[in-house]
Parts: structure tokens; C-alpha cells; sequence
């Protein structure tokens, strides 16, 4: 058995595919990673929102799923649209690295909170809103591309710092260039964030998606993100909307923090629920209609207007 691992290209996600063979390699079970490119990969002139359509950094891979060219899809988990479809699914969820935002920047004295003016790169939607919340002092420049691309920018001067998950940044191996760590329980990370994902057609050989399974999930991470994705999925977002959430196991409990926020960061709802950790999906689902039904719902109409 030799199993075909589809990624994309960027570093980030070859460590993802890496991350992945080694797990089946200490399980006894050989692969080969095999290089996708995707619309988002391709399309670097353009916000992704304008892009448009969901799954921008998943789709070709999904077709390869489908055709059976590859056995698993490795995805950041956080890139995986929240509705499969019938014929896909996600059979693993790696060990979750620190789930929140980070500020990286060439100059190690900058001070995000009392910085008279500063310029910060971020194409993110969430991430924008979230800054022109809590930071008014922060200006904004749109920037895409992957993460080695986005440093050369900062480099060049277009921002005097970054805003990225600690995951990619830790995994890139520039934990040096951090200088503020964001606070989780005031910018809530995005679902799925810290996690890698493995997808597979529902076709795959059911003792094949045993064996990746049991070598490469971890099942705290697994009800942390079965919560997550369960909210995503009944706020029905997409990925351009400036929704966040995050579930966290404390003992037999899950504690999720959750919301959306108006694209300017002028309006926020926001949810906290603590339950039992035996059912994340309805929790997940329960606090999206608390948003929805407490203002969420104009917010997340009004978004769509504007993007
Ligand atoms: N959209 C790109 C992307 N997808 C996943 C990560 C970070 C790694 C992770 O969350 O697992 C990143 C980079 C970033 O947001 O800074």
C-alpha cells in the first residue's frame, strides 16, 4: 500500500504533506506527495474575496480526490470550506498547534497597542475588521501571496509588519520575527485555525482511510473542529466573511467562543458556551443561530452587499 498525498505547492503546505507522510511513515505505511496547483496559487492579483468563488485553494484537489489520482488531500484545516459535499470527507485532524494571530516585523521595538502609526499587511477580511476594532491606531494594506512572498514585501517596505497565524509562522520557522502574540479571548482566531486536515472521497478503500486515520488524528483536536466547522457550516459564511470561532477542551467540557463582525469592526456579536464535549456539532450549531438570531444575521446580509 503506497498512499498518494495531493497538496498544494507553497512551503507551508509541502510541510503540511510532510507533516502527513512522516505520521503514516511512523505507522508503517508508505506515500508519495504529489504537487497540485490551485486557482488561489494561481490568481495573486486579486482579493480572494473577488476571486469569489468557495474552496479557491481546494478545489483542483478535490477533482483529484474524485478521479482517484490521489488517495488524501492535505489542507490546512482552516482553508477547507465548511460543506464537502456528499462524496468527500474529512477523516483526520492532526495534534492542533496555538491557535492565535500573531504580528511579525523586521523591527522588534514595535508596539502594536501604543505605535502612534503603523501599517499592517493582512488579506484577510476577519483579520482587517478585528485590527480596526481593538487597534484604530493600525493602517491596513491589502497583501497576498504566500507567506515568503508577503516577507519580501515587508521587506521592501510596503508594511512595517505582518498578520498570520502563529501556526504558519511557527512552521516557516520565523518564530524570531514575532513581536505580539494577539490575544485569543478578545480576537477570537478563525475556525479551523492551528490544524492540518486530511480529505478523502468517500470511494477510498475503507481499510486505506482506517489506517490514515488512526495514524494522523488526534481526537481532542478532532471535537475542537467538529464544533468549529458545525458553527461555520450554519452561519454559512464563506471564506470572506469576518466570522471567527474557537472551541477549546477543558476536562469533559468544550468551551466555544464564537462571532462575526462588521467589515469596518463597528458591529460584533459574540458568543460563549461551555458543554459537555459529547456533542460538538450541536454546539457548534446552537451558538450559530444565537448569533444569527442576535443581530448576526443583519451583519453577515449587510457583508454580503458590501463584498
Ligand atoms: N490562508 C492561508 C493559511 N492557511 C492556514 C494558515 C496558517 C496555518 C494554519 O492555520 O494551520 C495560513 C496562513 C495564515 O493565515 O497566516
Amino acid at each position: 500500500m503506497k498512499i498518494k498525498i495531493g497538496t498544494r505547492g507553497s512551503k507551508l503546505a509541502l510541510w503540511q504533506a510532510d507533516y502527513i507522510q512522516s505520521r503514516l511513515k511512523a505507522a508503517e505505511i508508505s506515500s508519495e506527495i504529489i504537487v497540485i496547483e490551485t486557482k488561489g496559487d494561481k490568481i495573486l492579483d486579486r482579493a480572494l474575496s473577488k476571486i469569489g468563488s468557495k474552496g479557491v485553494f481546494t478545489e483542483e484537489l478535490e477533482d483529484q480526490l474524485h478521479s482517484g489520482d490521489i488517495d488524501i488531500a492535505v489542507h490546512s484545516a482552516k482553508d477547507l470550506q465548511s460543506d464537502l459535499g456528499n462524496d468527500l470527507e474529512i477523516i483526520a485532524f492532526t495534534e492542533r498547534e496555538k491557535t492565535c494571530d500573531v504580528l511579525i516585523s523586521l523591527n522588534q521595538s514595535l508596539k502594536v497597542a501604543t505605535d502612534k502609526s503603523i501599517t499592517i499587511g493582512t488579506s484577510s477580511t476577519r483579520r482587517v475588521a478585528m485590527l480596526k476594532a481593538y487597534f484604530p491606531n493600525v493602517n491596513i494594506v491589502d497583501m497576498r501571496g504566500n507567506l515568503q512572498t508577503r516577507i519580501k514585501k515587508m521587506e521592501s517596505g510596503v508594511c512595517d509588519a505582518l498578520m498570520l497565524a502563529y501556526a504558519g509562522v511557527h512552521r516557516m520557522k520565523y518564530n524570531e520575527m514575532i513581536v505580539h502574540e494577539f490575544d485569543e479571548n478578545e480576537m477570537v482566531p478563525p475556525v479551523g485555525q492551528g490544524t492540518v486536515a486530511i480529505e478523502i472521497s468517500k470511494n477510498l478503500d475503507p481499510s486505506k482511510a482506517e489506517a490514515i486515520r488512526s495514524a494522523c488524528n488526534d481526537p481532542e483536536t478532532e471535537k475542537c473542529l467538529l464544533t468549529e466547522r458545525s458553527f461555520l457550516k450554519e452561519i454559512n459564511g464563506g471564506c470572506s466573511i469576518p466570522v471567527f470561532g474557537n472551541a477549546v477542551l477543558e476536562k469533559d467540557k468544550i468551551v466555544f467562543k464564537a462571532g462575526i463582525i462588521s467589515l469596518n469592526g463597528q458591529e460584533k456579536v459574540f458568543v460563549e458556551k461551555t458543554q459537555t464535549n459529547e456533542t460538538p456539532e450541536e454546539l457548534g450549531k446552537l451558538v450559530a443561530v444565537e448569533i444569527l438570531a442576535n443581530g448576526g444575521k443583519e451583519i453577515l446580509e449587510t457583508i454580503k452587499s458590501q463584498l
